[in-house]
């Protein structure tokens, strides 16, 4: 597919234009409101440099974003208020956060909004059309969106952590405006692209994370391509259920077991080998103090807590057996955390992982960690971006396109 590139755009001229700009500001917080923290600014400072390069060139930008999964109404634990503060921090440009999305705030600082200035608008996911599957809804507000960049508007998609959503301001809007690639997007992209034309085997694939009913869909076209892909955080639970073991009260995809059995069975065909977890911490309750312990994974309501234990990790062997997978591989595509990593007492597995990775890297390997958690996590551990190969900003979108399915933020900007 042929783009046109955020240059393309700058050539063309954005003096005293308004330009719409994609990015993803969702970033992990902690805390309470009103008192919300950002833990990593990885995708803010990845928004950067599109934003410096609109701004120097005069034109007005008005960012979309959105922050977690609110249920289509404004609600304040999602507003983007704290990914705004660090934004203008960070920026050498004025930075402002309109009240709401398309609403009468968002309209009058839009055309207030002057040369070099940026206008983030409230999280587009408080508004319920935006993730509709209603087209005809999602275009009505794709209109509104559009209709604050005016007709000499321009469209620029900047958001790669979101490009696998059909979503209005990722997708819809692109067939209003003129539409461009952002510099994020493109450089994420080729990347993927080495990773996915004749990666170097052993190529292993290591999932986590709690996008469990995402993250399941994926695996499908994995199967065949990946040598082997390791099994850990929430998705863990529904691998083992489908071998007939208990979980206790664990992350379940109860509707999905079925699905996943038939994976297991499909990877031994294929060639693609599940490596599965053989001990998993399991925990009284979610909390960062809660007791834990250490179970088989087959047995895992044998334990203290029996059936209302909940596995947050997993445990120390399964962290070794993955360490010795990822040392054999060549390439390592990463997403999803190996457990609640945010609480001391479950990050083991995914120090572990994030550990071997970066052993791998420095023997030769390719590894690459996409996901917004899982970047915050292999920070947030100490380590440092320069030892992997690439920190992807976005997981779900890395893995639909290792998947090789088309994603919508893509095909929308595509051009003859
Ligand atoms: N066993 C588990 N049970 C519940 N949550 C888990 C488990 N393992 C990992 N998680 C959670 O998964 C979250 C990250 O998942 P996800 O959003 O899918 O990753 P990414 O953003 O990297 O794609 C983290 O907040 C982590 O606490
Ligand atoms: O965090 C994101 O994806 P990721 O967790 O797969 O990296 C993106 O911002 C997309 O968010 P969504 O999965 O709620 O659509």
């Amino acid at each position: 597919m042929a783009y046109a590139s955020l240059d393309d755009l700058l050539a063309e001229g954005v003096r005293g234009r308004r330009i719409l700009v994609r990015s993803d500001l969702n970033v992990p917080l902690e805390g309470e409101v009103p008192s919300l923290t950002v833990t990593d600014d990885g995708r803010v400072r990845a928004s950067l440099p599109v934003l410096r390069k609109l701004t120097e060139a005069g034109a007005a930008v008005i960012v979309m974003a959105h922050l977690g999964r609110p249920k289509g109404a404004p609600e304040a634990k999602y507003s983007l208020a704290p990914a705004v503060d660090v934004l203008r921090d960070l920026a050498d440009f004025p930075v402002a956060l309109a009240p709401d999305t398309t609403g009468e705030g968002a309209r009058s600082a839009a055309a207030a909004l002057a040369e070099g200035e940026v206008l983030v608008l409230e999280n587009v996911r408080f508004d319920a059309r935006e993730t509709s599957k209603d087209e005809a809804e999602r275009r009505s507000f794709a209109q509104e969106l559009a209709d604050l960049a005016g007709d000499a508007g321009a469209y620029v998609d900047d958001a790669f952590g979101a490009v696998h959503r059909k979503h209005a301001s990722v997708f819809d809007v692109a067939g209003l405006l003129p539409a461009y690639q952002g510099d994020l997007v493109r450089a994420e992209l080729v990347v993927l692209e080495k990773l996915t034309k004749e990666p170097e085997r052993p190529f292993v694939v290591v999932l986590g994370g709690s996008k469990v009913s995402d993250k399941l869909a994926v695996i499908e076209n994995l199967i065949g391509t990946a040598d082997r892909i390791l099994v850990g955080g929430g998705m863990v639970f529904t691998f083992l259920a489908a071998q007939g073991h208990r979980v206790g009260a664990s992350l379940l995809e109860e509707d999905r077991i079925e699905t996943v059995r038939g994976y297991l069975e499909r990877g031994a065909r294929d060639g693609t080998q599940f490596v599965l977890p053989t001990d998993i911490v399991v925990a009284e309750k979610f909390a960062a103090d809660a007791g834990h312990s250490v179970i088989a994974a087959d047995a895992m309501e044998s334990g203290a807590y029996g059936s209302t234990g909940l596995g947050l990790d997993i445990g120390p062997a399964t962290g070794a057996d993955f360490a010795a997978n990822i040392a054999e591989a060549r390439t390592v595509f990463w997403n999803g955390p190996m457990g609640v990593f945010e609480f001391d007492s479950f990050a083991g597995g995914t120090r572990a992982v994030a550990q071997a990775l970066v052993e791998a890297q420095a023997a030769g390997a390719l590894t690459v960690v996409g996901g917004g958690d899982s970047a915050a996590a292999v920070r947030g551990l100490g380590f440092t971006d320069e030892q992997f190969g690439h920190i992807s900003t976005g997981g779900g979108a890395s893995l639909e396109y290792l998947e090789g399915k088309e994603l919508p933020g893509l095909t929308a900007l595509a051009r003859d």
